[in-house]
C-alpha cells in the first residue's frame, strides 16, 4: 500500500476567497453596466469553477448567454491581478499542513479554480511548497464532481489511500466517485444542509485536522 495522501479543496477550504471573488464579480457587472449581486449570492455561486460562476451570474443578472466566453476572460483578467487583496488563509492552515507532512502524509490540492489562479494564490500565501502537486478546474476536460482530477492526482502522489478535504457537496460527491475518504470543513461555503452531505468526518478548525486525519486512517487500518 502506498503512503497515505491528503488532498485539499481550495476556495472555502484552505482560503476564504469569496470576498475577492465577489469584488471581481462586482467590477465585472459594473463594466457590463448592470447592478451588483450580493455577497451571499456570489458566495453561493462558488464551487463549479469560473465558467460555473459566470453561468450563474449570466442567469442572475440576465446577461446575454452569447457573452459567456468574453465574460469569463474579462473576469479572469481582473481577478488574477487582484485575487489576494481581500482573501485570507483560514486560521491554522499552515501549521496543520506542516504537521501532516511531518506525520508523513503526501499532500495535494484539487480545486475547480483555474490552475494559474490557484498557483498564484498559494504562492502569495506561502502555501505552494507544502504540496507536491496541484490540479485545477482547467487541468481536465470536466470539473468536480467529475472525479478525473482527484483520481489522477492520487496517482501522481503514489496511489496510496486518500482523504479529500473540502467544504462543499460537490467535494463530497467527488470524493465518493473517486472512492476516497471525505473530511468536510464546516466553516467554508457549503450550500446544502449538513445532513444532506455524506462525509467520513467533519471539522471546524484546522488545528483539529492532523490528529483526526491520523485517527480516521488508523480506523481503516492505514498507518503513516
Ligand atoms: O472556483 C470555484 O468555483 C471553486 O473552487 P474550489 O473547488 O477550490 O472550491
Ligand atoms: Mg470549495
Amino acid at each position: 500500500m502506498g503512503t497515505p495522501i491528503v488532498i485539499f479543496d481550495l476556495d472555502g477550504t484552505l482560503i476564504d476567497s469569496a470576498p475577492d471573488i465577489h469584488a471581481a464579480a462586482s467590477r465585472l457587472l459594473k463594466r457590463e453596466g448592470v447592478p451588483p449581486l450580493t455577497f451571499d449570492d456570489i458566495r453561493s455561486f462558488i464551487g463549479r469553477g469560473v465558467p460555473g460562476l459566470i453561468d450563474r451570474i449570466i442567469e442572475a443578472s440576465q446577461l446575454a448567454p452569447e457573452s459567456r466566453e468574453r465574460l469569463i476572460a474579462s473576469f479572469l483578467d481582473d481577478y488574477n491581478a487582484r485575487s489576494t487583496e481581500l482573501t485570507r488563509v483560514f486560521p491554522d492552515v499552515a501549521p496543520c499542513l506542516q504537521k501532516l507532512r511531518e506525520f508523513g502524509f503526501r499532500l495535494g490540492v484539487c480545486t475547480n479554480k483555474p490552475l494559474a489562479s490557484a498557483t498564484r494564490i498559494l504562492k502569495v500565501y506561502d502555501l505552494f511548497d507544502a504540496f507536491e502537486a496541484v490540479v485545477g478546474g482547467d487541468s481536465f476536460p470536466a470539473v468536480k464532481p467529475d472525479p478525473a482530477g482527484l483520481v489522477s492526482l492520487i496517482g501522481t502522489l503514489g496511489g496510496g489511500p486518500a482523504l479529500y478535504v473540502g467544504d462543499s457537496a460537490i467535494d463530497a460527491q467527488t470524493a465518493s466517485r473517486a472512492r476516497t475518504l471525505f473530511g468536510l470543513f464546516t466553516e467554508g461555503y457549503l450550500n446544502a444542509r449538513l445532513e444532506s452531505v455524506r462525509y467520513t468526518f467533519r471539522f471546524d478548525a484546522f488545528s483539529e485536522l492532523p490528529l483526526v486525519t491520523e485517527e480516521v486512517f488508523a480506523h481503516q487500518g492505514v498507518f503513516v
